[in-house]
């Protein structure tokens, strides 16, 4: 919320209720000290302040307009030196304001867990499983997990995307039989939070290539998950991807048309195509989804490395 109350001011959109000036200030002047985790009884005075302002026209056109900022959320150690831009306001000499932290929200879920304070706002709230899925905690390290299926064992090795997290990759790829290359579908109108510069997707692709032209992986099975189609349905509704990347041809609100494109996209980065690309679009956030295209990659990498696994 603070991230949304500072932006309205740099952009300049007025306040629906000017009371609400009053419920900004108030909640910019929280402090999180050290990044410690926050109190449900310090959380139920803001409450009511988080509600007004969430409900004002003003924060509402911030919201609506986040696709010019970053809304995420860091941690405050890592925030040191962070700022974001607002591009539209800023013309030839860039504006910049702080990124601040109320908690580790990621931008799309901010709307989720703002519409559900009643709930989220209350002494007694326990997360349900749809709030635990919604939450943002960036990778930081390697995560592993080891599970088993009909007598296979299988070991998924998660790393952090963000850069800062990718120098950590080099150490899990020995004995590797398949990459899952995750990917946010619907960030094509989106510009990193490292560099405020570069398009989400545009940085994406260019890891993809280095990742599956490098000889290391040419025995490899590599799946692409086109994520966040959830997300890219809402946008495409809305957002022209033309905007972003002028050479795509056909209906920019044709869902099927971007995600063609998306898939062309992706694919023109390999060297070699004698294959086909294995790609999903995938909901993270649904599970039903999630169990559906997990089966059909379980089998795919069964397939490919079916000769490996037999020597074994
Ligand atoms: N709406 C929507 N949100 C999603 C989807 N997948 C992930 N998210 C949200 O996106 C945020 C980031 O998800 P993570 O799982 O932390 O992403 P990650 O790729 O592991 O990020 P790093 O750990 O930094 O590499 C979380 O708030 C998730 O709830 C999706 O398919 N749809
Ligand atoms: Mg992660």
């Amino acid at each position: 919320m603070r991230v949304l109350v500072d932006a309205r001011d740099k952009l300049g959109v007025r306040w629906q209720n000017s009371e609400n000036e009053k419920h900004g200030m108030f909640v910019m002047s929280f402090e999180n000290k050290a990044g410690m985790p926050v109190e449900p009884c310090t959380f139920q005075l803001y409450v009511p302040a988080l509600q007004a302002l969430w409900s004002d026209s003003g924060i509402q056109e911030a919201y609506g307009r986040r696709s010019e900022f970053q809304l995420e959320s860091i941690r405050k150690d890592e925030r040191q030196g962070v700022q974001l831009q607002l591009d539209q306001q800023c013309g030839s000499s860039p504006r910049f304001c702080e990124v601040l932290e109320v908690k580790e929200l990621h931008s799309e879920s901010v709307k989720y867990f703002l519409d559900n304070l009643d709930r989220i706002g209350q002494l007694i709230y326990v997360p349900s499983r749809q709030d635990i899925l919604l939450a943002r905690k960036a990778t930081k390290g390697i995560v592993e997990h080891d599970f088993v299926i009909k007598k296979i064992p299988f070991k998924m090795v998660d790393v952090g995307g963000q850069r800062s997290q990718r120098q950590k990759w080099f150490q899990c790829f020995d004995g590797i039989t398949s990459i899952l290359f995750m990917v946010s579908s619907s960030e094509y109108d989106q510009v990193l939070m490292e560099d405020r510069r570069t398009n989400r997707l545009v940085e994406s692709m260019n890891i993809f290539e280095t990742i599956v032209n490098n000889k290391l992986f040419s025995n490899v099975s590599i799946i692409l998950f086109l994520n966040k189609m959830d997300l890219l349905v809402e946008k495409v509704r809305k957002v022209s991807i033309c905007k972003h990347f002028s050479d795509f041809r056909g209906d920019p609100h044709r869902l099927e048309d971007v995600q063609a494109y998306l898939v062309q996209c992706f694919n023109r980065k390999r060297r070699n195509r004698g294959k086909p690309l294995f790609h999903h679009f995938t909901t993270a956030i649904d599970t039903e989804n999630i169990r559906f295209v997990f089966h059909a990659v379980k089998d795919t990498i069964l397939q490919e490395n079916l000769k490996d696994i037999m020597l074994q």
